[in-house]
């Protein structure tokens, strides 16, 4: 690694002694579990993945680069090798996978009662694959602005991890079957339609795989209305998300 680099990694993570560590703990720190969504097979969320420090310095050196120089930039992408930023992150989060104790409604073997038919375990074994990510996506969403119901194109592998920074915000995932059995949306009526939420805070990490990244689609409607946590609708600010993903192999 050169010393722009290393100097780059410093600068987003702090001083550490390889360069390779984003200092997130050794994974038994209870803010870096992973905590299944039940509704949704296959979805996870890790709320405390990046602290506030380094959401900052993560914020400033995505500025620094020029990810976003125009206000009307509001994405950006890159293919094969990541800025080292990135690389960094695929990094901390392998090794947070590798090290948690994930959190699991336990499954009771022979008995109906209190199994959670929805409890899955955390896949592990996709966080041997190498590389980890190659394709990485920057959004800028201005208040108001989101990304409609969708799910993530075929041409990527399973496993997607999104980080959240800066605005919180309430995705909403759907079944691509119409079977959520969530939430009616304000002046929805079809019961087919029911979405459930899942609130992402600045730092937060959540990851898809099998069933929620391919039977669910996920939306950030940011319109008014629809930005609600436990009744309060959110205050709104930029928001900018980091999506890592794996292209499929081409035979
Ligand atoms: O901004 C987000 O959190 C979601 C982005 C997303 O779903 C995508 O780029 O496919
Ligand atoms: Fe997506």
């Amino acid at each position: 690694m050169d010393a722009a680099n290393e100097e780059i990694l410093r600068q987003v993570f702090g001083d550490s002694s390889d360069g390779e560590d984003l200092e997130l703990g050794d994974g038994s720190d209870p803010s870096h579990c992973w905590e299944p969504i039940k509704e949704i097979k296959g979805l996870w969320l890790c709320r405390d993945f990046l602290p506030p420090q380094r959401q900052s310095s993560l914020l400033s050196t995505i500025q620094n680069e020029g990810w976003f120089t125009q206000a009307s930039h509001n994405q950006a992408m890159r293919f094969g090798d990541l800025p080292s930023w990135a690389a960094e992150l695929s990094h901390s989060i392998r090794k947070v996978v590798l090290a948690s104790d994930f959190v699991l409604e336990p499954i009771v073997l022979g008995s109906t009662d209190n199994v959670n038919e929805n409890a899955c375990s955390f896949p592990s074994d996709l966080f041997c694959r190498e590389p980890l990510f190659d394709q990485l996506i920057l959004n800028s969403y201005q208040p108001g602005e989101g990304i409609c119901a969708h799910i993530d194109l075929m041409r990527f592998e399973d496993g997607i991890a999104i980080l959240s920074l800066e605005s919180s915000c309430v995705m909403h995932f759907s079944s691509v079957d119409g079977t959520s059995r969530g939430f009616l949306m304000d002046g929805e009526k079809d019961p087919a339609m029911a979405k459930i939420p899942v609130y992402l805070t600045p730092g937060s990490l959540i990851f898809m795989s099998g069933e929620a990244r391919y039977l669910w689609k996920h939306e950030i409607n940011r319109m008014p209305g629809f930005q609600k946590w436990e009744g309060e609708e959110l205050n709104q600010k930029r928001r900018i998300s980091i999506t890592l993903r794996k292209l499929c192999q081409v035979e």
